[in-house]
C-alpha cells in the first residue's frame, strides 16, 4: 500500500549522499553518487550512477544501480530492496560489491569487496 520511488536524495550509514533522478516507466533511473569515503588517495569527486527498480508492484520494490566513480578506475553494484515503516519512514537496505582495477590477472582474486548500506531519505528542510 506504501509506494516506494527511488526519486530523490538519500544519506547512508556513513554518511555518502545520492540524488536519483525520475524512475521511468520501466523503472529506470539515473543519478550522482557523492561518497563519504574511498579506498583510494584521490579527490573524492561526484559520480554518476544508472540503475532500474521493479514499478510492477510498488509496495517494497527491490533495484539495483552501479557506480562508475569518476576519480578511480573502479566500480561499485548496489543491489537491495525499499521499506518503508509503519510511519511511512523509507530505508534502503543494500548490499554491494565494489571491484577495483587489479594490476594483473594474478590479483584477480582480491579485486572484490563486499559490504552492506543502509539508505534513508535526507529530508529537505521547509524555510
Ligand atoms: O574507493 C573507491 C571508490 C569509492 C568507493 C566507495 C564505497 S562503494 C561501497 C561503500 N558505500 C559507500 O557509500 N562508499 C563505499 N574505489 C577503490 C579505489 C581503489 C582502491 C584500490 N586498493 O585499495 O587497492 C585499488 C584501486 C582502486 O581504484
Amino acid at each position: 500500500e506504501r509506494k516506494c520511488i527511488l526519486t530523490g536524495d538519500w544519506q547512508n550509514d556513513l554518511g555518502s549522499n545520492m540524488t536519483i533522478s525520475a524512475v521511468n516507466g520501466a523503472g529506470q533511473f539515473s543519478g550522482l553518487y557523492l561518497t563519504a569515503v574511498s579506498a583510494t588517495e584521490k579527490p573524492i569527486l561526484v559520480s554518476p550512477l544508472n540503475g532500474s527498480q521493479h514499478v510492477d508492484n510498488l509496495e517494497h520494490p527491490t533495484f539495483g544501480f552501479t557506480v562508475k566513480w569518476s576519480f578511480s578506475d573502479s566500480t561499485t553494484v548496489f543491489v537491495g530492496q525499499c521499506f518503508t515503516d509503519d510511519h511511512g519512514k523509507e530505508t534502503l537496505q543494500t548490499m554491494w560489491l565494489l571491484r577495483v582495477k587489479a594490476k594483473s590477472m594474478d590479483d584477480n582474486w582480491k579485486a572484490t569487496t563486499v559490504g552492506t548500506n543502509v539508505f534513508t531519505r535526507i529530508k529537505v528542510q521547509n524555510m
